[in-house]
């Protein structure tokens, strides 16, 4: 199921693959539950319009639509009634339109998002729903179709545009660094548990939270996950104790607020990984000294390497390795210093340089040398803990002066009152509410009505900044994650076929593959191999080679298959992934 990649995603030609009908095997329990609570109020609301569609029809259009229930009766309806001339997109914001008469105010929140609050209300007021249904039972077609539409953009007024100097602001402001980092390792190697530990010691968890998620913990037999609970945030991360989708959280020092990016360490969830290493501004490496487990994680087919190559190709320069579950080999220096060792000409030859690495030993699970000190286990470290070590690492610079360029990571509702909203980084530029803005690649127009950092609201925001933006003037079938939102004076122009350097991971012919760019999921197709390059040099080693060995430099060309080109410019980094495996990482020439 296609929509599904960030959290499921495995080969990306069988994300291609329509909704099969066959049941939920492959869904998460949530989204389960979702698409059968959508599944009945889709089948009501059909209902009292006199629609009959199979349940199959009404899953794959929930689905497609990420179970909004509008947009699901506003398709089936447009497919079972007969033809007629379209209608104007109605442009009126819903107050105006109850004012003309046309929908009630019953009738849009009938067919407004279904959020988890909208379903449990509808639950409690079932005799509310019932008379509202006999109402619309007696609407025409034609009504509820303005209706469903009538929500489906806001058109409210914008607050003012308040001409802020925005750079110039920017400047004046002493306020805290803004560093993003992601949580990388493999399967087990306790990154979920680490991140939860440091929340827990910053005060961001408190003592109560921790006890609940230790005894329910200990209902599932999972009892030693419950830190790691903080971050794996749903049931089928905590039943599986295996984090899918990347789980941000935030925690501040006196000097810095900082985002976790906590990348699922599975195989099968590495384009999450791809999605977080995106974003940030350092790496966080989490190594599991136990026995035998550095090994499995560091071998060929483990995520140790894997992560950290591909954390380096998408231009993740800054590692700290984070020596973990030393408490596994009783905090034993020997072990530490193997695995030091190792992994320091590993990172070397991966290109990272020695001044921009990091190592600390530590244990989450105990606590250990992550905010306090732990002398007595770690006689022989002097070193910084893991938060003095965060702490001195500083973000990258930022591309305040250049175009803006945010690429969507989540799209939601933010309720009624902002129903279309996005987050994600701003990666270059600056912004304040009520600029004028357009996606990528619907080449729609949108304003920012508003702009919250940390949950917090805000006039402006630039480049290195975590937001949400609240949209107006936008449906929000105009927008998924991966899209890219631009200044319209300077937009990205949308590829259909770009050149690409690539370190090479995997033999590279002329094939298909799948294109990623943080949660941008395309697929496409290498049309033709440019050249071979010297990795030291850059020199051309071979003009059109028939293949490109593992490990190789090259340039080759890429062609979308799918759909009108995807927002992508030079210098952006992207990675190509076939059945499952990353084959090359490379930049946008
Ligand atoms: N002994 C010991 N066990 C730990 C430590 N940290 C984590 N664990 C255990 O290792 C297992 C995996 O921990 P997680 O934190 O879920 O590991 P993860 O790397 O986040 O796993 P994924 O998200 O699935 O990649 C759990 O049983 C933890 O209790 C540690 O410092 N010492």
């Amino acid at each position: 199921m296609s929509r599904h990649k960030n959290i499921r995603n495995l080969d990306p030609y069988a994300e291609l693959d329509d909704f099969d009908g066959e049941g939920y095997d492959d869904i998460s329990e949530s989204d389960e539950r979702r698409l059968k609570e959508g599944l009945t109020q889709v089948r009501g609301t059909l209902g009292r319009a006199g629609i009959s569609a199979t349940d199959k029809e009404i899953e794959e259009s929930l689905w497609y639509y990420y179970f909004d229930v509008s947009k699901t009766v506003n398709y089936i309806l447009s497919l079972h009634t007969p033809a007629k001339k379209p209608k104007k997109r109605p442009q009126s914001q819903f107050t105006q339109k109850d004012q003309k008469g046309a929908p009630t105010a019953a009738q849009a929140k009938a067919f407004s998002e279904p959020s988890p609050d909208d379903i449990v209300m509808a639950a409690q007021s079932g005799s509310k729903g019932l008379n509202n249904a006999k109402k619309k039972t007696e609407k025409p077609v034609e009504k509820m179709e303005a209706a469903v539409q009538a929500v489906a953009i806001d058109n409210a007024p914008v607050k003012a545009r308040k001409r802020i100097d925005v750079l110039e602001e920017f400047k004046k402001t002493k306020t805290k660094e803004n560093a993003n980092f992601v949580v990388i390792g493999h399967v087990d190697a306790g990154k979920s548990t680490l991140m939860g530990r440091l929340l827990y010691d910053c005060g961001v968890i408190d003592e109560r939270t921790i006890q609940k998620f230790k005894v329910e913990a200990e209902k599932i037999g999972k009892s030693s996950f419950h830190f790691a609970w903080v971050l794996d945030q749903t049931n089928e991360e905590r039943s599986r104790g295996v984090t899918m989708d990347i789980a941000t959280n935030h925690f501040s020092t006196a000097s810095t607020n900082f985002t976790i990016l906590d990348a699922p360490g599975h195989r099968d969830f590495v384009p999450n990984m791809i999605a977080g290493a995106s974003q940030a501004d350092f790496a966080v490496l989490v190594l599991d000294a136990s026995t035998g487990a550095f090994e499995s994680g560091f071998q060929n087919n483990g995520q140790t390497r894997e992560h950290t190559l591909l954390a380096r190709a998408i231009g993740v320069s800054r590692i700290i390795v984070a020596v973990n579950k030393l408490d596994a080999v009783n905090w034993n220096h020997d072990r530490y210093i193997e695995i030091t060792q190792q992994m320091g000409h590993f990172l070397s030859n991966a290109g990272f340089s020695s001044n921009s690495l990091s190592f600390v030993p530590c244990s989450g699970l105990t606590g250990a040398n992550i905010v306090h000190d732990a002398r007595d286990k770690l006689p022989w470290y002097s070193g910084p803990t893991l938060l003095q070590t965060l702490e001195s690492s500083k973000p990258r610079s930022r591309a305040i002066n250049s175009p803006l360029r945010i690429t969507i990571s989540d799209v939601f509702r933010g309720g009624i009152q902002n129903p279309v909203s996005v987050s994600g980084r701003i990666e270059a530029g600056s912004l304040q509410i009520a600029d004028a803005l357009l996606t990528l690649p619907s080449r729609e127009s949108a304003t920012a009505k508003d702009i919250e950092i940390n949950e917090q609201s805000s006039e402006w925001a630039v480049a290195g900044h975590n937001v949400t933006l609240h949209l107006s003037g936008i449906d929000i079938i105009h927008l998924k994650p991966g899209d890219v939102i631009c200044s319209p004076d300077s937009p990205i122009v949308p590829l259909n076929c770009f050149d690409l350097k690539i370190l090479s991971f995997e033999t590279i012919t002329p094939m298909l593959v799948g294109i990623h760019r943080g949660r941008l999921n395309a697929s496409g197709r290498v049309i033709s191999l440019l050249e071979s390059m010297d990795k030291a040099t850059g020199k051309t080693l071979k003009k059109k080679p028939r293949h490109i060995a593992p490990g190789m430099l090259a340039r080759i060309r890429v062609e979308v298959t799918l759909g009108a080109g995807i927002p992508v410019e030079k210098g952006n980094k992207l990675v190509l992934r076939l059945g499952g495996k990353t084959v090359a990482a490379g930049v946008v020439e």
